[in-house]
């Protein structure tokens, strides 16, 4: 390791984070990847993935564009389905179960693995509506119920307060950051146990940005988060695990402190002191 590298090590020592003396080995794994290989036509994007997700835990996937991050997140709620030329081998096993495996209704998958984008996308309806959109497929009719658990997604999306009195006006006239909160309210409604996150705060302003950071924090309690970042330092304050990408490998997974300032790869160093990227 060279003085410069040590000199650029990212200082997350100021950081507002609680769990310190996190290990894998302690955790309750959410979901286990076995040897995922996924190519498009013939390029291989993934060269067999093995990895463990904690649960109630967020775990970031970092790397330099193309490194296959967003390919590997979107593996979780078989999204990779809808690409005509993706190829997939290998596992990843949710609750005992392959997730690729025949048998698996792929729409009860996505309202148990719920997915946010990186451009807000809430449906040209109503605050109340946009929530209440999954309970509704799900077939729940009772008005109350809905109620209840349209304010309980947007208090829990930390977006109640400034919407509680227009629930009934258009979410296409909300701020950008408003948006993606309510699209993570939508999507957090139909109780997933795993929230996929792919660049969520990348389109918004800085102060929505931390809204997002902390609602983030909060939502660990309740559920296990998956977030693809392209921006370090996000990852440093959000996460607790970080995985490290590379052209399509898995170069280094672990505590998210660890991996930040104590990297046991070279090219995990290389990249966190801005070597490329
Ligand atoms: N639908 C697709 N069809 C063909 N190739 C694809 C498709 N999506 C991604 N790829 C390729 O797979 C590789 C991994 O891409 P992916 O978007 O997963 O990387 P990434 O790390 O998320 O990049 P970025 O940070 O730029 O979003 C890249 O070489 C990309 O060009």
């Amino acid at each position: 390791m060279t003085t410069n590298a040590k000199t650029h090590r990212m200082d997350i020592s100021s950081l507002q984070r609680d769990d310190r003396q996190l290990s894998l080995e302690s955790e309750t794994i959410a979901l286990h990847v076995n040897d995922l290989r996924l190519s498009y036509g013939e390029k291989e994007a993934l060269h067999g993935i093995n990895m463990t997700i904690p649960k109630k835990r967020v775990t970031a996937f970092i790397g330099p564009s193309g490194c296959g991050k967003s390919t590997l997140l979107r593996c979780f709620n078989r999204m990779n389905d809808l690409v005509d030329s993706c190829n997939i081998t290998g596992e990843i096993v949710l609750d005992n179960q392959n997730i690729y495996d025949r048998t698996v209704e792929v729409a009860d998958l996505r309202r148990r693995v719920g997915m946010v984008f990186q451009k807000p996308n809430p449906f040209p309806k109503s605050i109340y509506e946009n929530v209440a959109y999954g309970l509704r497929i799900q077939g729940i009719k009772k008005k109350r119920d809905i109620d209840e658990t349209v304010e309980w997604a947007l208090r829990s999306a930390a977006l109640w307060d400034e919407v509680k009195d227009r629930l009934h006006e258009s979410a296409l006239g909300m701020s950008g950051g408003q948006q993606q909160r309510l699209v993570i309210a939508r999507t957090i409604a139909v109780k997933p146990e795993v929230l996929l996150l792919d660049e969520p705060a990348s389109a918004l302003d800085p102060i929505s940005t931390l809204k997002i950071e902390e609602l983030i924090h909060e939502l660990k309690n309740d559920f296990t988060i998956v977030i693809v970042t392209h921006n370090m330092q996000q990852a440093a304050r959000v996460s607790d695990y970080t995985a490290f990408m590379y052209m399509g490998d898995l170069i280094e997974f672990g505590v998210t402190d660890t991996l930040f300032t104590n990297p046991e790869k070279k090219q995990t160093e290389d990249y966190i002191t801005g070597r490329y990227g």
